[in-house]
């Protein structure tokens, strides 16, 4: 009683702190999480303390947010005060500056978010679709040649669309060197920018301190190689950009669209457009690319786990389009299934389970609760995803939650809370949307997706597993793909993925 009274006197209020688990003297509650997937810890300590949950990491207030309500009431109508970042310590070691997605509320971010909501706000992204397509056709061509790397193609699909968003750099189908550059600079940081990684690091400073040929000094080493890769990340990509404008063969992208602008401009705004403009692009495409593969790779799974609704989908695009051509976005509103696969796919598995933390400004009080200044947020989207109140039995695949008895889409919301909440909503959500959608309706018109088979011919079984950093995918799966030649012979098929690639 004593330590809660002087608690609640050092706060300034007698108003209690949202239940949650009792905190460990110094450490707070940072050893009980599970350090592969805490929003299953989150998602569990809910079931105990409800949706509005208070721990401790370090010396650092958390507030863990396990319902879609409770989240819109906070950081979407109170958005002034639930929009900024908390301080994530492997940020600048690693080289992650750039990376606007985690800049505090403020000028520098309010510049880079203007600057991207230019290129994807939901009208100009619509100038997209015909690239977008045509990287689904190269997609489905690399799946054609060579099935056995599906994984590597779908992050092709990702990075390239990316890359032409961004860029307008038409990365090369497989191998491209500019993406691998890209790629190659992500992986290290990933591992490590969760909130949750980013803790044990300030708990445990030496590690980040300790010389990096140390024996055991990964986290040191990976640090120093990561801030080498990024900067290539961030400058290669853009000199791309210069040097096609100086050719005049640069086409309409984000780079080239403000670089444009900014020869109107007064030398020192040149400086700080620069800068944000690198800050704004790199984001963009970190942002754009695993997430996107990672969202392709949970429908395959889906595919694979339930062949019934696969078949239910081959049978919607059969009816809809002619064997002859491919989908494409103006059969996008006649195929009301495949848009219950494309939902169902971001709500079942939500690429980034715990969104991204928000931060107070100042302290608050919701339902009687005191909210510390500077708590961190945490959006649990991977509890919402499972709210039985909205999505009975979730963690089953169901496109039909999302149709009515018609076969219709129902006018519930689709899974928005995926992409976050408030100003700091992910402002490519449109872009990803139309990526998913055009991969997934242009995979089921052409393959088949079934578990591999053994030998003798069985299905092999599989127990999926995961992998995540910041955001979370299958680990590869053994799958069988196979040209669908139930309209088309194979050789015709075959032809129509080339012609169309
Ligand atoms: C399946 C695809 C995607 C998913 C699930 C996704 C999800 C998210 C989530 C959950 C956030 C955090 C939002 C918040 O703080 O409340 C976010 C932020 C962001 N996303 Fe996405 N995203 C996807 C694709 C993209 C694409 C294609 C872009 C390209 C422009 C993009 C750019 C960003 C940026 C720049 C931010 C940081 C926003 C800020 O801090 O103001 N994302 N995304």
């Amino acid at each position: 009683v004593l330590v809660d009274r002087l608690a609640k006197k050092r706060r300034g209020t007698s108003l209690p702190l949202p239940p949650g688990p009792k905190p460990l003297p110094v450490v707070g509650n940072v050893l009980s999480l599970d350090s592969k997937e805490p929003w299953n810890t989150y998602a569990e300590w809910g079931a105990v303390y409800g949706d509005l949950i208070y721990a401790r990491f370090l010396n650092q207030d958390v507030i863990i947010i396990n319902s879609e309500k409770i989240a819109k009431e906070l950081l979407e109508k109170r958005s002034n005060n639930y929009s900024d970042r908390p301080f994530i310590a492997t940020r600048e070691p690693f080289g992650w500056t750039f990376n606007f997605g985690l800049t505090p509320y403020g000028d520098e971010w309010r510049l880079c978010r203007r600057l991207i909501h230019q290129t994807f706000r939901a009208d100009a992204s619509l100038s997209f679709r015909p690239m977008q397509i045509r990287k689904a056709h190269q997609l489905l061509n690399n799946l054609l040649d060579d099935p056995i790397n599906y994984v590597a193609h779908f992050q092709t699909y990702g990075a390239s669309i990316g890359m032409s968003t961004v860029y307008d750099y038409d990365a090369a189908p497989r191998d491209d060197p500019l993406v691998e550059i890209v790629n190659r600079a992500l992986v290290l940081g990933i591992k490590v920018m969760t909130p949750e990684r980013a803790v044990l690091l300030s708990a445990f400073p030496f590690l980040a301190r300790l010389p990096s040929w140390f024996p055991g000094a990964t986290i040191k080493r990976d640090a120093v190689l990561s801030c080498k890769y990024i900067a290539e990340m961030i400058e290669r990509p853009y000199e791309y950009v210069q040097k096609s404008m100086a050719e005049g063969t640069a086409a309409p992208s984000l780079v080239s669209e403000i670089l444009k602008r900014m020869e109107h401009e007064e030398n020192d705004r040149v400086d700080q457009l620069e800068k944000a403009l690198k800050q704004t692009s790199s984001t963009a495409f970190a942002a754009a690319a695993e997430t996107t593969s990672s969202a392709l790779l949970f429908f395959i799974l889906a595919m694979v786990l339930n062949p019934d609704l696969q078949q239910r989908a081959h049978a919607e695009i059969d009816a809809v389009v002619d064997a002859g051509r491919l989908p494409n976005f103006d059969d996008r509103p006649s195929l009301p299934y495949i848009e219950g696969i494309v939902r169902e796919t971001m709500r079942w598995q939500p690429v980034i389970p715990m969104g991204a933390p928000h931060a107070t400004t100042n302290s608050d009080v919701y339902e009687g609760y005191f909210i510390p200044k500077g708590a961190m947020i945490i959006p649990n989207a991977w509890a919402m995803s499972r709210d039985e109140s909205v999505y009975p039995n979730g963690s089953k695949f169901k496109p039909d939650r999302w149709l009515d008895e018609d076969g219709k889409l129902t006018n519930a919301e689709p899974p928005v809370f995926t992409f976050g909440f408030g100003r700091r909503i992910c402002p490519g959500r449109y872009t990803a949307d139309a990526s998913i959608w055009a991969g997934i309706a242009s995979i089921l018109a052409t393959f088949e997706f079934s578990k591999a088979k053994d030998a003798q011919g069985k299905d092999i079984d599989f127990v999926p597993t995961f992998s995540s950093g910041v955001g979370r995918h299958p680990d590869p799966f053994p799958c069988s793909i196979v040209p669908r030649s139930t309209r088309l012979s194979a050789e015709k098929l075959a032809q129509l993925i080339r012609t169309s690639a």
